[in-house]
């Protein structure tokens, strides 16, 4: 008989900022794995591209553009998926940014942009997500922290309090919905070649050769690197692992 551990027929996933970096590589897993996958993100164009990717994969997919930090966007967002793929089983609170300044020099607006987009989203998107994953009777939430949920940074002050701040509300969500059959866990990538880390690389100095010799693995992360991680976390094969913040880093944050 197959091994049914990893298998993800019949369940459908959401997916912020899925339309590409981690989020598209966490996505392409499931889609592999059988589940049906819904892009939340804002540009129509990636969305577009990253629901063929998936349909080829032999899964239904769908996009909803959709702002993460806009709550009724989010509720709206969450009918949406329910009605046209008809359940949720799996919300991965992926979407993120950074504003990288000294903390001395981080305006109000930009601290609140990236906290309602790296740790209020996650709050709403999961309060919305809430009753079908509960209906769902098998429900998994996978959140995304960062190594700077663990490490601090001079450029990251909102950032890492934002990373922290997953790694906290993962803790309590766990808690809360484990009478639920809800497994809540967070992943927290390494240094991963995306446009976020683009833009890193394009703002600090020196940082692309730090990495490197500071990752045992001896080179960047790759999007690819997500989908192992992202089926684990949303198969059976992680029933009884809830409230967790596993690193996907190379070893990064092992290294003395
Ligand atoms: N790349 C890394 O090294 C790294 C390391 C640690 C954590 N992360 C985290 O991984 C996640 C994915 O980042 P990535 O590296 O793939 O970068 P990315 O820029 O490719 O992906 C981020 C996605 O989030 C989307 N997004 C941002 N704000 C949004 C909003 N308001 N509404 C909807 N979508 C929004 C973006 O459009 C994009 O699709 C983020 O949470 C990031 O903080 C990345
Ligand atoms: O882009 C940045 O400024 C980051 O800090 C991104 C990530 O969190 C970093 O790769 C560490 O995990």
């Amino acid at each position: 008989m197959k091994n049914q551990l990893f298998d993800l027929s019949g369940k459908v996933a959401v997916v912020t900022g899925g339309n590409g970096g981690i989020g598209l590589g966490m996505a392409q897993g499931m889609a592999d794995a059988g589940a049906a996958i819904a892009v939340v993100g804002r540009n129509e164009a990636k969305s577009k591209a990253a629901v063929e990717d998936l349909r080829q994969r032999g899964v239904k997919a769908i996009a909803v553009a959709t702002d993460v930090t806009d709550s009724s966007a989010v509720t709206a967002m969450v009918e949406r998926v329910a009605n046209e793929l008809g359940r949720i089983d799996i919300l991965v609170n992926n979407a993120g940014m950074s504003i990288r300044k000294p903390p001395h020099e981080l305006e109000l607006d930009e601290w609140s942009k990236v906290i309602d987009t790296n740790l209020t989203s996650a709050f709403m998107c999961s309060k919305a997500a809430y009753p079908a994953l509960k209906a769902s009777g098998r429900g998994k939430i996978i959140n995304i922290g960062s190594m700077m949920s663990i490490f601090g940074a001079s450029f990251a002050a909102a950032y890492a309090a934002s990373k922290g701040g997953i790694v906290q509300y993962t803790r309590a969500c766990a808690n809360a919905w484990a009478p639920d059959n809800i497994q809540v866990n967070a992943i927290l990538p390494g240094w991963i070649d995306t446009d976020l880390t683009r833009g890193a690389r394009q703002q600090v100095s020196g940082l692309h050769d730090r990495v490197l010799a500071r990752t045992p693995a001896g080179r960047w992360g790759a999007i690819d690197d997500f989908a192992g991680i992202a089926v684990f976390l949303a198969s059976p094969a992680s029933d009884f692992v809830t409230g967790t913040a596993i690193p996907v880093d190379g070893g990064y944050s092992v290294m003395v």
